[in-house]
Parts: structure tokens; C-alpha cells; sequence
């Protein structure tokens, strides 16, 4: 079993070492374009083996795809992250054509990868891999509703003083600012309805602070997250290798289901060697079908970008 993560940079590494870590393949392979990046934070990695007690093999590499081939699984974080200040749908001019590029480097050479996209924006994305690489669309998944669902406990449990472990919740909608949906009603604390324990204003500030989870790091840090999104991407990786059925929300395409169509976006799945295997329906208040479908609406309209700029065909 080999995997391979594009992008050694803040993202891409954390997912490597959390990878690795798991001892769920034999080889995990990292590429970055910069010369010698990757190799150095592979040999650094490979080195906590004998500290941390684990077998898999990590290979640095400089932009040879070679070394990626046969890859069951490959994560791809190419790409630029956001500075203080910007929204991820900033980034779409730079990493539409790096994704587009890395996808179909990554496809020459594993015909039969399943293909995690993290890059921002990541829905408009995880479209673009989609329709450039031509792949059944079970193999292609936007890792976003993961990280995000995780904040959202986050929040949930320190609002509660609950362990975070104890909790149940979920973010759909798009991977934005302001179009992730924390569905706040669904959430509980095993079993039982976190809005029992909350007003209605520590309901609505767990949502507004998990929605600006990733603005608020990028404020803090300069630079954005690493920590929760690549031991997300790593989560997802693992649900993949091993066959879990695990369900996460994740950006995948819609033919109808929630009421919207050619589009990726995070809705609740289950995860397992297929890839995505199946979409899991939800019954959605009103409120919350409005603000998928504003959502949708949003991530439509970055993806029209990708045509308008000639990066996709119709
Ligand atoms: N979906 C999500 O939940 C999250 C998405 N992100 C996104 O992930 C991406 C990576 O973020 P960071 O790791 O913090 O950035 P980073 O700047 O630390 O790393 C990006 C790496 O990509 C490499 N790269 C650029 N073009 C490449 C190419 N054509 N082939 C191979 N490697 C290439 C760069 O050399 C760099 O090492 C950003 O777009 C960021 O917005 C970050 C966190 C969460
Ligand atoms: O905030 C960002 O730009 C990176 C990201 O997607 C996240 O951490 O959620």
C-alpha cells in the first residue's frame, strides 16, 4: 500500500507525520516542487521512527511522479495558503491551475487513486479535479466538513466543559467563511441535544466562532492552520486504507441529492475503499435547507470562475 501527499508544506507534512504515524502503509511518498523540501521533512520524519515506534517507510521527493506510482490514495495541499485578512476564494487564480496540474500527474501514474483534495478553495477545487481528471466521481473527495466538524466540537465542548470525544455534530455546506452550516439543532452530547444545555446566543456564538474557525488561526498564526486540517486529511486517509465506513461530511458531487446538482460540496458520506461509497441523507429544517442552498449558491458561483477563465470547458 502506498500514499502518496502532494504539497510538503505546514499541511502536507502534519498529514505525513500523522500517516505515518498510523502505520496503515508500508510507504507513504511526499512531494513538493521545491527542490529538496520534501526529501528534508521525510528524512526528519523518519527519523522520530526509532522514537516513536513505528514501520512505515517515508520518501521524499522533488516533483517525480515516478515515485508516486501504484499509489492507492494520494492527498493533495499544493498550493498557497490564505494570509490574515483574505478569504480562501483569493487563492482560486494561483492553485486552480497547481490542483489541475498535480491531478493529472497524479492519474498518469496510478490510474486506480482515489484522490483527496485539501487546496482552497477547496469545494471549487474538488470540482476542478473532478471534471479535469475525468475520475467516477466516488474517487474524488474535498476534505473541509471533517476539520470543520472537528472545530465545531471544539466549540461544543468548551462551551460545555465536555469532552470533545463525548460529542456528536456535524458541519455541511460549503468549506467558507461564511457558507459552512454547524447544524447546531443535530448536535448532542451522547445522545442527548446539546440545545438543552445552551441559550440561543451561546448556540449562535458556538456557530459564528466555528464558521471563522480557520480566519481566526490565520489571524493568530499569519499563516493558516496545519494541526486539525492534516490530522483530518490523516482520519479520512485512514477510513479510506482501511476499509472503515467511517462518516465524515466531505465535499462530494451532488446529482440531486440535497436538492443540488453538478456541484461538490460537504454533505454527511460514508467513507471506505471505494472512496466516498454513499451520500447519507439528513431531514434539513427549513432554516437549514435555505442556508445549504445559499451556500451552494456560493460555491456555484466560484466554480463558474473556473469556466469564465477558461481553466474548465463546459
Ligand atoms: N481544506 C481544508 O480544510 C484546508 C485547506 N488548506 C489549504 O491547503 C493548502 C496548503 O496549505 P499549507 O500547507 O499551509 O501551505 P504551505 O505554503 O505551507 O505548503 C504548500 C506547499 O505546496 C507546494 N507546492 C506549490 N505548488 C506545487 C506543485 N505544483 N506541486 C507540488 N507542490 C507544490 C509548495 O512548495 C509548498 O511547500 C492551502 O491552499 C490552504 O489554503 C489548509 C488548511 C485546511
Ligand atoms: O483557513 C484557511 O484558509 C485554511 C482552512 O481551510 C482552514 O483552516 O479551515
Amino acid at each position: 500500500m502506498k500514499i502518496t501527499v502532494v504539497g510538503a508544506g505546514a499541511v502536507g507534512a502534519t498529514t505525513a507525520d500523522n500517516l505515518v504515524r498510523r502505520n496503515i502503509a508500508e510507504e507513504i511518498v511526499l512531494l513538493d516542487i521545491k527542490e529538496g523540501f520534501a526529501e528534508g521533512k521525510a528524512q526528519d520524519m523518519m527519523q522520530t521512527a526509532a522514537l516513536l515506534g513505528f514501520e512505515s517507510h517515508i520518501k521524499g521527493v522533488t516533483n517525480d511522479y515516478q515515485a508516486t506510482s501504484g499509489s492507492s490514495v494520494a492527498v493533495i495541499t499544493s498550493g498557497l495558503p490564505r494570509k490574515p485578512g483574505m478569504t480562501r476564494e483569493e487563492l482560486i487564480g494561483t492553485n486552480a491551475g497547481i490542483v489541475k496540474s498535480v491531478v493529472e500527474n497524479l492519474i498518469k501514474h496510478s490510474p486506480d487513486i482515489i484522490i483527496l483534495i485539501v487546496s482552497n478553495p477547496m469545494d471549487t477545487m474538488t470540482y476542478l479535479a473532478l471534471k479535469a481528471s475525468g475520475l467516477p466521481k466516488n474517487r474524488i473527495i474535498g476534505m473541509g466538513g471533517a476539520l470543520d466538524s472537528a472545530r465545531f466540537k471544539y466549540q461544543i465542548s468548551d462551551k460545555l466543559n465536555a469532552s470533545a470525544n463525548d460529542l456528536n455534530a456535524i458541519v455541511i455546506g460549503g468549506h467558507g467563511d461564511t457558507t459552512m452550516i454547524p447544524l447546531i439543532k443535530h448536535a448532542t452530547w451522547n445522545s442527548v441535544k446539546v440545545d438543552s444545555f445552551l441559550t440561543e446566543e451561546e448556540e449562535d456564538e458556538i456557530v459564528k466562532k466555528t464558521m471563522v474557525g480557520g480566519a481566526t488561526l490565520t489571524a493568530l498564526i499569519g499563516t493558516s492552520a496545519w494541526y486539525a486540517p492534516g490530522a483530518a486529511a490523516a482520519a479520512m486517509v485512514e477510513s479510506i486504507v482501511k476499509n472503515q465506513n467511517k462518516l465524515f461530511t466531505a465535499s462530494v458531487f451532488l446529482e440531486g441529492e440535497y436538492g443540488q446538482e453538478d456541484i461538490n460540496i460537504g454533505v454527511p458520506v460514508i467513507i471506505n475503499n471505494k472512496g466516498w461509497d454513499r451520500i447519507v441523507p439528513m431531514e434539513l429544517s427549513d432554516k437549514e435547507q435555505a442556508l445549504f442552498k445559499a451556500s451552494a449558491d456560493a460555491v456555484r458561483k466560484m466554480n463558474d470562475v473556473l469556466y469564465t477563465e477558461g481553466i474548465l470547458k463546459k
